[in-house]
């Protein structure tokens, strides 16, 4: 098996494709980038800063002769895209992807790679941040992080086994997971935190004093919020893609609040304590746990 790769398009030129690419590159495992987008000014920033070697706006030209494509678009991209560049995929072109959830994109690899199944091999970087775009893709995004690979039956060994090694170059481990204990799993870590700072951005947005309010936030507000700021279509595919493990998580949470609600209502100093002792053991349990890995 060869992990060389000749031709690798990135259909969706933005932080995760680009940093793939540039990981690769530091590598030297790989000859030729195609960014493929839509915005002229991304792809020129691309360029420049030697994240890819060319640039299009073409997926299914694109994927001519390439020999890996990796699809990093928002997820509720990725199906025009896999229907776009079917008929042009050379047969043994290894076609990935990045999306943060899997189930959904599992069955759009059904719905238009039905004849190249094989070589399709779908997968998440649990890696990332709440920049966008290719002047925020890095060389070392994926080192010492996870990437979680759910391969179909139909998917050949020796395609998930190539996957599997780049991304190790990337400095990646790698999982395999089925998509919907993938999906479960993400909900609750990753889906779910991200809707909830959205949450309480706007509930803050309502104040009439927000101004003044946000003039005094410091350190917890900040680590509370950073995800706040991550992209809009991103965030609104995942939560229209995984609804229903989210929901469920959303549910669960506004439980949370309302017990919550109950116990500062009633004065409940113990049932108080109890909630935050809980909450801040688990949490102070993790970092450590989190941090003997790294
Ligand atoms: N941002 C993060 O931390 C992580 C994101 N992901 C997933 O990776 C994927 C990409 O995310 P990012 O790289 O962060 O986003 P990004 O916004 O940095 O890059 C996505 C790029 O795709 C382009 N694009 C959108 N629709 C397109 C289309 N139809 N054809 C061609 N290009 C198109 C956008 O113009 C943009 O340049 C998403 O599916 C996201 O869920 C996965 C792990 C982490
Ligand atoms: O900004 C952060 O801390 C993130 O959590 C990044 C992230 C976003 C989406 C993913 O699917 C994986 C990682």
């Amino acid at each position: 098996m060869t992990t060389m790769v000749r031709k690798l398009v990135l259909l969706g030129t933005g932080l995760i494709g680009g940093s793939f690419a540039l990981a690769l590159k530091r590598m030297r495992q790989v000859e030729h980038v195609v960014g493929v987008g839509r915005n002229m000014a991304n792809l020129e920033r691309a360029l420049d800063l030697g994240v890819i070697d060319s640039a299009s706006h073409d997926a299914a030209s694109a994927v001519q002769d390439a020999d890996l494509v990796l699809i990093a678009t928002p997820v509720g991209q990725m199906g025009p895209l896999m229907q776009a560049i079917a008929p042009r995929l050379a047969p043994d072109c290894l076609v990935t992807d990045a999306g943060s959830t899997k189930g959904d994109v599992v069955a759009l690899f059904r719905q238009y790679l039905n004849d190249h199944l094989a070589q399709c091999v779908p997968g998440h970087p649990i890696a990332g941040s709440d920049l966008s775009g290719a002047a925020a893709a890095r060389y070392g995004l994926y080192e010492g992080r996870r990437v979680v690979l759910t391969p179909l039956p139909e998917t050949a060994p020796e395609a998930v086994a190539r996957l599997e090694a780049l991304w190790r170059l990337c400095g990646a481990e790698v999982y395999r997971m089925a998509p919907a204990q993938h999906d479960s799993i993400f909900a609750a870590v990753s889906h779910v935190p991200h809707l909830l700072a959205f949450s309480y951005m706007n509930a803050l947005l309502e104040r009439q004093n927000v101004a003044n309010c946000l003039d005094f936030a410091a350190t917890g507000f900040r680590d509370f919020t950073r995800i706040a700021g991550s992209h809009p279509d991103m965030w609104r595919d995942i939560a229209l893609a995984n609804n229903r493990p989210i929901l469920d998580d959303l549910r669960a949470n506004v439980a949370q609040l309302q017990a919550l609600i109950a116990m500062i209502e009633q004065g409940d100093a113990d049932a108080l304590t109890g909630f935050i002792e809980r909450a801040s053991r688990a949490r102070t349990a993790w970092e450590a746990r989190d941090k003997e890995k790294q």
